[in-house]
């Protein structure tokens, strides 16, 4: 179990990012973390991780504080952050060297994904491409089977078909011990990936929901299916209005991600408020 307790952190004192922030993260899920540029995704994931450190409050990883760092929690933690400079050593020679500060590292598992994803194990880390370097770590941090992995931004720099590649292998590696949190700005790189939604909005986890929850409160239709009575929120695209509305009669829709987190930044009270 993950869990933040009244998690209030800024850089400065002056500008704080989260004032008694909560948040409970279970186990065999996989979870999109959705916020605007700055609201702080990567500042909680790093709290989470324990590389900053709360003001007050408290973040925790199987009964492990995030911020006392010890062998049992960061054994179980496998953070790949948005930039990374990795060392001049190839991908083999790199499991040699860290592999074993995760008990449950799978070697087969990795060369696997490192195969699939196509990245050559014989090639100097530091001098394989920036999209390369990113499948090696997201292939290592599967590959770690620790109980948290955070992916920061893990789709940036893969091209087409490594994105649906990197779909396929998350989905695959997901066991019900584990629970995976990938923070990202494009949504449609998590289209049938992700089952939980996660949105950082003023300083607050807004929406923690699955998306089957999220289903079962409101329905996504076009503006002629829609009954009017229960619209909640509309935006024209190319193919006309789409709208949010209130889920009265019990049918299931396809969540679109994107158009619940325009809902929910623009301030759509009445669309927060039903998914509270
Ligand atoms: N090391 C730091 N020192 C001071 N301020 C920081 C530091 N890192 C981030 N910030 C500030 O904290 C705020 C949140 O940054 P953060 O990177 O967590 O947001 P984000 O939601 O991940 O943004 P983006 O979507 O643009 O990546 C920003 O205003 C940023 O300038």
């Amino acid at each position: 179990m993950i869990e933040i307790s009244n998690l209030t952190f800024g850089y400065s004192k002056k500008k704080l990012l989260f004032k008694n922030l909560n948040l409970k993260l279970q186990m065999g899920h996989i979870y999109g973390l959705l916020g605007k540029n700055g609201a702080g995704k990567s500042t909680l994931l790093k709290n989470l991780a324990g590389l900053v450190f709360p003001q007050e409050g408290l973040c925790s990883l199987n009964g492990y504080n995030s911020a006392g760092r010890l062998p049992g929690f960061l054994q179980e933690l496998f953070f790949i952050p948005e930039e990374m400079h990795l060392p001049s050593i190839t991908a083999s020679q790199f499991v040699r060297s860290t592999a074993h500060f995760y008990p449950k590292f799978n070697e087969e598992q990795y060369y696997k994904m490192l195969t699939e994803f196509d990245v050559p194990t014989s090639s100097v880390l530091g001098k394989l491409s920036f999209g390369q370097q990113k499948k090696v770590m997201i292939a290592f941090g599967l590959a770690t089977n620790t109980s948290l992995l955070i992916m920061d931004e893990p789709t940036n720099g893969l091209d087409i078909p490594s994105k649906v590649k990197f779909r396929k292998i998350i989905a695959g590696a997901l066991t019900d011990n584990r629970c995976i949190v990938i923070s990202t700005h494009q949504i449609r790189d998590l289209d049938s990936l992700i089952d939980s939604l996660l949105v950082l909005h003023e300083q607050e986890i807004v929406l923690n929901l699955s998306l089957e929850e999220i289903a079962e409160r409101i329905q996504f239709t076009n503006a002629a299916q829609a009954n009017k009575a229960a619209v909640l929120y509309e935006e024209s695209n190319s193919i006309g209005i789409s709208t949010i509305s209130a889920n009265h009669n019990g049918a299931f829709s396809k969540v679109d991600m994107e158009m619940l987190f325009n809902a929910i930044i623009s301030g759509h009270q009445p669309v927060i408020d039903i998914l509270k």
